[in-house]
């Protein structure tokens, strides 16, 4: 049978992953597919650089992204350079343009162009498959889209950022410093080209807003995504949380409420109790829940090279089976705006961390404050007494609308006595 030819654009942590596993699986994808899977082209910026993969001489080498896609002889262009800009967005473009398959691992580009690149594939009759961009090595956008289409989905919440995941999970266990375990997450292969996407929340973002657009067949919208990374997590409250039972994630929350669909992404104390408490490391988990299955949880890698590649290579047999289904699960046409739901009317419980001069009052000045905005303290937490010193205060609050605690945390930020910006976490039961 004829062979699939596939492109690969960029040959870096995903596309020397994706050449190596193409390789290495050779026979088995050919079973599966019911075809061969060739790559006869790669373009990267340099040709000598050792990325413990052979190439063959027969595959050409394009030095250029944009001509490989405009000229390589391929069914299947694979985009992993990566950024919604550029030459990423000309390679996808041109090749369907050309009414070539497009497979991409690029969020940032979805998340900005996904409704505009699906109309164009839609329209060509191409495929644009994008497994690789939300969590990694975990099919969920196969389960959105195939698995659960039966359902009416109320809710997908997951831990989408590898790299947060990791950071978070090392700080927790060693007590090592954010900046080490960053750059130990670079160089696993980890993080974005420019790591504040990953640790402001932007990646995780741009990821939620695909899992959003398949979730409620709404156009993606990162625009109006709630966006709040990890950079303010300390380890005095990694150690809170700890104390009171919690671990903290990077959580991205899509769901239904009554005033329109809720997209945020924000640093979240969930209970140990929860199963997505203990997934950690690059580890990422998606919990999506639907009126007829219920509560369905998946988890896996969410980045590095094996995983990402395993989903890109998903996505090329499913090409190379003739599996075709809408790029966000309805055509383009169908997808609808359902209103996105005001931060401020987010509505759940809190944890605060002030830091106080130890001095008589301050409790009571800090309830009043929490009391005029109708807002209850579920737990306190003050260690230790240092009289005229700066020590941590701790609360978690009852459920509260967001609007709410914001006025309550400006009185508290206002006192005299508060010497720190008052750190909140939301607390999220799942
Ligand atoms: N690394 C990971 O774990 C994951 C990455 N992704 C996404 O996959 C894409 C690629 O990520 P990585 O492989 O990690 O990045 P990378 O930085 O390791 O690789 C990108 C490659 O593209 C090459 N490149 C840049 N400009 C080029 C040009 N004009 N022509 C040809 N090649 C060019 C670079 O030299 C580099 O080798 C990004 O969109 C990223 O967000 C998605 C999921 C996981
Ligand atoms: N930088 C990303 C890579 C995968 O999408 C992450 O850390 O999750
Ligand atoms: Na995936």
């Amino acid at each position: 049978m004829k062979p699939l030819k596939i492109a690969v654009a960029g040959l870096g942590t995903v596309g020397a992953g994706l050449v190596k596993l193409l390789s290495d699986n050779a026979g088995i994808i050919a079973a599966r597919a019911g075809r061969p899977i060739v790559v006869t082209a790669i373009s990267a910026r340099d040709r000598n650089r050792d990325r413990g993969i052979v190439i063959g001489a027969d595959v050409a080498w394009y030095d250029d992204a944009a001509q490989m896609a405009a000229k390589a002889d391929a069914d299947v262009i694979v985009e992993v350079i990566g950024g919604s800009e550029g030459i990423a967005r000309q390679v996808v473009e041109t090749a369907i343009t050309r009414g070539l398959h497009v497979v991409t691992a690029n969020k940032a580009l979805l998340a900005h162009h996904g409704v505009a690149l699906a109309g164009a594939a839609e329209a060509k009759g191409v495929a644009l498959g994008f497994e690789a961009a939300v969590a990694g090595g975990i099919p969920i956008i196969k389960a959105l889209k195939e698995g659960l289409a039966g359902n009416s989905l109320s809710r997908v919440t997951g831990i989408l950022n590898g790299t947060c995941n990791y950071i978070l999970t090392t700080m927790r266990e060693t007590g090592r410093d954010f900046a080490d375990v960053l750059a130990e997450a670079q160089a696993l292969g980890y993080a974005e080209a420019d790591p504040s996407f990953d640790i402001d929340g932007v990646d995780a973002a741009h990821k939620l807003s695909i899992l959003t657009s398949l979730a409620f067949a709404t156009p993606v919208d990162f625009a109006s995504m709630y966006v709040e990374g990890i950079r303010h997590v300390s380890a005095v409250d990694i150690d809170f949380a700890d104390k009171l039972g919690y671990r903290i994630k990077l959580l991205g929350i899509a769901q239904a409420t009554d005033h329109g669909i809720e997209q945020r992404v924000h640093p979240c104390m969930v209970p140990v109790t929860t199963p997505i408490a203990t997934v950690d490391g690059v580890f990422n988990a998606v919990v999506a829940e639907g009126d007829f299955v219920g509560r369905s949880i998946y988890e896996g890698r969410g980045a590095g090279a094996g995983p990402t590649a395993s989903a890109v290579a998903a996505d090329i047999i499913d090409i190379a089976r003739g599996n075709r289904s809408p790029v966000f699960g309805v055509p383009v046409g169908a997808l609808a705006a359902k209103g996105i739901a005001a931060m401020e009317r987010r509505q759940g419980a809190y944890y605060m961390r002030l830091m106080v001069l130890d001095r008589p009052g301050v409790l009571a000045d800090v309830a009043q404050a929490l009391r005029a905005e109708g807002v209850s303290v579920e737990q306190m937490i003050q260690p230790g007494r240092a009289p005229g010193e700066t020590v941590p205060m701790v609360m978690t609050l009852h459920d509260t609308v967001e609007a709410d605690m914001n006025r309550a945390v400006a009185r508290i930020a206002a006192l005299d006595a508060v010497v720190e910006p008052p750190r909140l976490i939301r607390i999220e039961h799942m």
